[in-house]
């Protein structure tokens, strides 16, 4: 039977007297790749920062079971500290054992095919560069939850394609279940197993994503036509 990594329910946010969130339930399996779609402002930063364990002051229960590491829109890495100190820094261990440290890091840049800027300053890489640097510091904890808040909406069209092969292949090596917050209904289509799309506090559809990988955002037609409706978007029909 299939096990949770995360089981959030009846989950409540407050700001104030304003409930952002308000009663959300799900349920993600270890090993899925779940995206998180919704309008500006609906709350999916919000969700995502709970199930970080970076808010706590919740209604409701959100339990993830094991390891959980965040990569953001902006890679926010420390720019007095070389690539691979910055790679390794999460890592909470008794001791120093900078040989150890240092190998782990190349590993985790050699899976992002950045093995040669090991010992580079982070403000000499490029956007595209400095986001899978993050994505390797994400990975080296081997997380069982990856969460994701729109990783790529920085980046240029063709880097951020580059970054979906990157992603998928990652998810593929290391098996985490991967929650991806993303405004791009293409992206959520051709990278996900189950769309979720937040709205009005909650969850308010979920759509399963079964054609084989790697797919392209056309295979799955039909689900981004109602996702466009959940979201409240209409397309205009094609000439
Ligand atoms: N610390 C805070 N204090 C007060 N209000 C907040 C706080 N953080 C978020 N909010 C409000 O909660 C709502 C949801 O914000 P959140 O960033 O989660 O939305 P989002 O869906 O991620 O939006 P976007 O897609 O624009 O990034 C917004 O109205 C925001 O102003």
């Amino acid at each position: 039977m299939a096990e949770p990594v995360t089981t959030v329910s009846g989950l409540t946010k407050r700001f104030g007297d304003r409930a952002v969130l308000n009663g959300v339930d799900l349920s993600i399996e270890r090993g899925e790749f779940v995206a998180l779609l919704g309008r500006s402002g609906s709350g999916k930063s919000t969700l995502l920062r709970v199930l970080a364990g970076l808010d706590t002051e919740i209604e409701g229960k959100s339990e993830v079971d094991g390891t959980v590491s965040v990569a953001f829109q902006q890679p926010r890495l420390l720019p007095w500290r070389k690539v691979w100190r910055n790679i390794v820094l999460g890592l909470r261990r008794g001791g120093e054992n900078r040989s150890r440290d240092r190998a782990l890091a190349e590993q985790a840049l050699s899976e992002v095919q950045l093995a040669e800027h090991a010992d580079a300053w982070p403000l000499t890489l490029s956007g595209g560069e400095a986001q899978r640097v993050s994505l390797a510091r994400a990975l080296v904890r081997e997380p069982d939850l990856l969460l994701l808040d729109e990783p790529f909406g920085a980046l240029d069209a063709l880097t951020r394609l580059a970054m979906h092969r990157l992603v998928e292949d990652l998810w593929r090596t290391h098996r985490p279940a991967v929650l991806l917050v993303t405004h791009d209904v293409d992206e959520a289509l051709v990278l996900a197993d189950r769309i979720l799309v937040l709205g009005d506090g909650h969850i308010v559809a979920r759509h399963l994503l079964d054609h084989p990988r790697p797919r392209a955002a056309a295979d799955h037609a039909d689900v981004r036509r109602r996702v466009l409706a959940d979201l409240g978007v209409t397309e205009s029909a094609p000439a």
